[in-house]
């Protein structure tokens, strides 16, 4: 199996799927610089999301198998309910040459690895919103045939992306709670601040621009606990 991080091996970066958390990856991969545009390949079905990546140079399709052809580490970033059909579409382009990484929360190592050849490299992923300012909070873990060569390569793209760490899969759910879903969390305690001031009487653009500045700063004093002295 050739070892995309081989020396003298060009990384080609791929992405089926061009929505929020494909943007936020493979954006951080280009801010980074640690992937050139010219080196990415990304496929969806409408040019929606598209016209982001043709912008930065990406080479970009709406065929997905496509992306098989030009790239060698492949991100599955559409919602998990398509992610069976897109691994029916590609499997024949799919060789133990490629890297693929899914994105898709709830879908099991051992699921994908049902719907693609043996022996293919597989590592699954839970990024999250913050991704798209590359402040995100990133897991991973290995699929069978995956090995430390994979994780390495892998953990050093996804650092473009915010925080990274590789985890067993057992927590991959429990970050899918916590942070895939977390920032909605925040959201909904921040609208709660804001909704209660605004019942006492205060005008509500006020008290959002506060409960901002509250939660942002209690996050800030979090990370410095001596600050709080
Ligand atoms: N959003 C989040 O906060 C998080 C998301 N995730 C996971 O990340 C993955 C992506 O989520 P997200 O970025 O929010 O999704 P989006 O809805 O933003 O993007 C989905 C993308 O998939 C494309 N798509 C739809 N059908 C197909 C198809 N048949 N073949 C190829 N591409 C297709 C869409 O195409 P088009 O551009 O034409 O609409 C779109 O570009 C999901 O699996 C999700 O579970 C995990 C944690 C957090
Ligand atoms: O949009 C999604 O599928 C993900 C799963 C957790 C939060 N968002």
């Amino acid at each position: 199996m050739a070892a995309v991080s081989a020396p003298g091996s060009t990384l080609r970066v791929g992405c089926i799927g061009a929505g929020k958390m494909a943007r936020g990856v493979l954006g951080g991969l280009l801010l980074s610089g640690k992937v050139p545009a010219q080196q990415m390949t990304v496929s969806a079905p409408s040019g929606t999301n598209l016209q982001y990546f043709r912008a930065q140079g990406c080479h970009t399709t709406h065929s997905n198998i496509s992306v098989l052809y030009e790239s060698n580490v492949i991100f599955l970033a559409t919602k998990p309910h398509v992610i069976p059909q897109v691994l029916v579409e590609i499997s024949s382009a799919v060789t133990s040459d490629h890297v693929i990484v899914s994105m898709a929360a709830g879908l099991s190592l051992q699921t994908l690895e049902e719907l693609l050849p043996d022996g293919v490299r597989i590592l699954r992923m839970c990024p999250n919103l913050p991704c798209v300012i590359q402040q995100g909070a990133v897991v991973f873990s290995r699929g069978s045939c995956a090995g430390p060569e994979e994780a390495d390569m892998l953990k050093d793209l996804l650092s473009a992306c915010g925080m990274c760490e590789e985890v067993p899969e057992s927590y991959m759910d429990i970050h899918t709670g916590i942070s895939g879903s977390g920032v909605a969390y925040v959201y909904l305690f921040a609208e709660a601040l804001v909704d209660g001031a605004v019942k006492m009487g205060m005008p509500s653009a006020i008290a959002s621009r506060i409960a901002a500045q509250t939660l942002l700063v209690s996050f800030f004093l979090t990370s410095r606990p001596t600050a709080a002295l």
